[in-house]
């Protein structure tokens, strides 16, 4: 996998690259929609496609439970088996397990009880290992544990040391070539601890590295403060990944602070609570207002729905349960957050990044 940075800003750590994989090229920066089941909930793979994505992301722990690694090299692999022939990127389970109820974390792994059958399942870096090249994503990620918020230090310390162990242990196991491993910094909110997190991970040499331990209820301060002091440590060269992030702001934020990659469930989670995002702000279509409004979600929005359906409509599928307020709600959504990322690439392009944000962000966050 390679990354080549095509332009940097020059007032800000905003950059804009192209990382090339076996299944593709990625324009950074990119938003990486999530498919947890290898599936994108309510949508295709040809109109997540035509949104403009890019790249999806699907969830290691949930197709280890179902339907099992095994199957799913059977049907060779995800993009097979999910039809997606684009690149595709894989979380090690870490997070997911760390959120369970009835779980024991060990120095060696997480022992998990599986949720339909009860069995007592354990993750650790060579089964996180397994299970990714079995599933054949493109870019696979360490098996960490993402460190809750908050925390106090000593734990943060502890458990940070486990994680850059757990780090070494994946590269050891780790034997795919045509599948990048990238390396995740932990270290909660304590500056000096995702420094030296940061630090061990770039000796290990990766070929991309994630920023973990965020998008976990820390808000907009503390993540920002925690992208502008982890960054730098980590090589210009190489892609950086904010786990979990996050919001069309949060978003602008960690572009400007040096940031490739992002993932969130938000704007198909959203979606399907009727949430739409417009350049000026969320909507919430089940609200009686939009009862006879004509109008396309976003006026600006080139996606299938805003030019095929309006408001008043969407508002009546909410209303009647239809199936088809999903599709369309969650076809907007991605498009709008991917439509927000090119406009971001060719901004960086232009050198004009600071000047978008602000636009954007007067405009969706005062709705003007
Ligand atoms: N391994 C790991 N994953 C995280 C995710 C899931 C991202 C993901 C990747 C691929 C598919 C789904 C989700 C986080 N989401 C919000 N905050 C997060 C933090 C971490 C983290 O610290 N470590
Ligand atoms: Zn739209």
């Amino acid at each position: 996998m390679k990354f080549t940075l095509k332009k940097r800003e020059r007032n800000t750590s905003a950059r804009r690259g192209t990382l090339v994989t076996p299944h593709g090229v990625i324009e950074t920066p990119i938003f990486m929609p999530v498919g947890t089941h290898a599936a994108m909930k309510a949508m295709t793979p040809t109109q997540v496609r035509e949104t403009g994505a890019q790249i999806i992301l699907s969830n290691t722990y949930h197709l280890h439970l179902r339907p099992g690694e095994d199957l799913v090299a059977k049907a060779g692999g995800l993009h097979a088996f999910m039809a997606w022939d684009g690149p595709i990127l894989t979380d090690s389970g870490g997070f997911q397990v760390f959120s369970l109820p009835n779980k024991r974390i060990t120095d060696d792994g997480a022992y998990f009880r599986h949720e339909i059958t009860g069995e007592e399942i354990f993750l650790d870096p060579a089964r996180a290992m397994a299970i990714q090249e079995a599933l054949g994503a493109d870019i696979i990620m360490a098996f960490d544990e993402c460190i809750p918020y908050p925390c106090d230090r000593k734990y943060a310390a502890i458990s940070t040391r486990k994680t850059l162990r757990w780090a070494e242990l994946c590269k050891k196991a780790h034997t795919r070539k045509d599948q990048a491993l990238f390396g995740i910094v932990q270290g909660s909110v304590f500056e000096d601890l995702r420094a030296l997190c940061a630090k061990e991970l770039v000796q290990m040499d990766f070929p991309g590295y994630a920023i973990g331990g965020v998008s976990v209820g820390e808000g907009l301060e503390l993540l920002k403060r925690v992208v502008e002091y982890t960054a730098p440590f980590l090589p210009d060269d190489k892609p950086r990944y904010l786990m979990g992030v996050g919001l069309p702001e949060d978003i602008l934020e960690s572009v400007e602070r040096g940031i490739d990659m992002f993932d969130c469930v938000i704007p198909t989670r959203y979606a399907r609570s009727a949430t739409l995002f417009t350049n000026r702000g969320r909507i919430r279509l089940t609200n009686r207002k939009y009862r006879r409004d004509f109008y396309p979600v976003d006026p600006n929005c080139s996606c299938y729905t805003c030019r095929n359906f309006t408001r008043a409509y969407l508002h009546h599928l909410f209303n009647a349960n239809e199936v088809l307020s999903a599709i369309l709600s969650s076809i907007h959504n991605v498009h709008f957050y991917l439509n927000m990322m090119a406009e971001i690439r060719r901004a960086i392009e232009e050198e004009r990044f600071s000047e978008y944000k602000r636009t954007f962000l007067d405009s969706y966050l005062k709705g003007k």
